[in-house]
């Protein structure tokens, strides 16, 4: 089989997806339409058109400014239904989904319209295709920790449905200790902690995450590479890295493709893993990240092999679970001879 095919047929899992970076043009514009907003933009075409990024908050802006279409719990149904149907198309078994509560809360739109709306297309997707999934929910790193604080309180009837809290947004000038009090808080009540570290800002930040924050794993974290000893740390320790390789490209962390570390981190022995952040926004869904490692970067099968296995053994699933999922890749490459 080739190397395109074993990336279609592998069972993965996704780590690093955020729900509202999977809005696509053509749901934006059918959700404007049947709520009556005016978007700033003529066409879906226009708003493809429009996704050109110089840096993290060049994307940003636009992101949240899409989100603002998601109203109602059909709506966050929808969202997710799209996102689980991409997944059975991808051969995604297992994903861990971030979303945004502020990015919705401070519109007006609680927990009770967007919570219900994920968890039936969530259960649905477990029903139809097998898909297993847990929610991230992050906290907006350039909003007051007090935000996170009102954002954990307010979550509290939905606790048993979300496995872990998260920290995306601005990443330069808010560091993770700005929210040490809030992930302390989060631990104590029993949640796993992850954050985005080391996308745009420092390794010191990753540091932070790691000392600070206590977090599982650290999303994107491809800064590390500029300290050694952090980086022999994240081997010696084996902590995951969620990468998403066409999202650095999109937002101008790489200029181009063929200059991404992610297969020098997985040769130097880190967990690296293979996400798509916003497949939306940076053109890319899990498949076209593997297929952009093959193109550009010359991935081999046993590195492709490597890197869907941590895929599994980085997620928060049970051991046993993780151990079939990984047993069933062994058993498609060996299949494929
Ligand atoms: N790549 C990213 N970095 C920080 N925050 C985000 N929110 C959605 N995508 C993000
Ligand atoms: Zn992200």
């Amino acid at each position: 089989m080739s190397l395109s095919g074993l990336i279609r047929a592998l069972p993965k899992a996704e780590l690093h997806l955020h729900i509202e970076g999977t809005l696509t043009p053509e749901r934006m514009w059918s959700l404007a339409q049947r709520h009556g907003i005016t978007l700033p933009y003529e066409s879906v075409d226009a708003i493809t058109d429009a996704y050109q990024f110089s840096d993290l908050q060049s994307f940003l802006d636009l992101y949240y400014q899409g989100a603002d279409v998601l109203r109602d719990e059909q709506d966050f149904y929808l969202l997710m239904q799209d996102y689980l149907a991409s997944c059975n198309a991808q051969n995604i078994v297992h994903a861990e989904i971030m979303f945004d509560p502020q990015t919705h809360t401070k519109r007006g739109v609680g927990f009770d319209v967007f919570m219900p709306g994920f968890l039936k297309a969530l259960e649905e997707a477990k029903q139809m295709w097998g898909i297993t999934s847990t929610l991230i929910m992050c906290f907006l790193r350039d909003l007051p920790e007090s935000d996170a604080f009102d954002t954990l309180a307010q979550a509290e009837p939905w606790y048993e449905h979300i496995t872990a809290v998260g920290l995306d947004s601005a990443e330069v000038g808010n560091p993770p200790e700005k929210f040490t009090d809030v992930f302390a808080q989060a631990r104590a009540r029993g949640f796993k902690c992850v954050a985005h570290a080391g996308e745009e800002g420092p390794p010191e930040y990753i540091v932070q995450a790691l000392d600070v924050l206590h977090v599982n794993r650290i999303d994107h974290g491809v800064k590390c590479e500029l300290a050694p000893a952090l980086m022999a740390r994240l081997r010696d320790k084996q902590i995951a890295l969620t990468v998403c390789p066409q999202s650095n490209l999109k937002l101008c962390v790489i200029d181009d493709m063929a200059q991404h570390n992610i297969l020098r981190l997985l040769d130097a022995g880190l967990l690296v893993t293979v996400n798509a952040d916003d497949p939306s926004y940076f053109d890319g869904d899990l498949v076209a990240n593997f297929m952009a490692l093959e193109r550009e970067l010359g991935m081999t099968a046993a590195q492709l092999r490597q890197l869907v296995i941590n895929g599994f053994t980085g997620s928060f699933l049970p051991e046993a679970v993780k151990a079939r999922h990984i047993a069933s890749v062994n058993s498609v490459f060996e299949m494929a001879g």
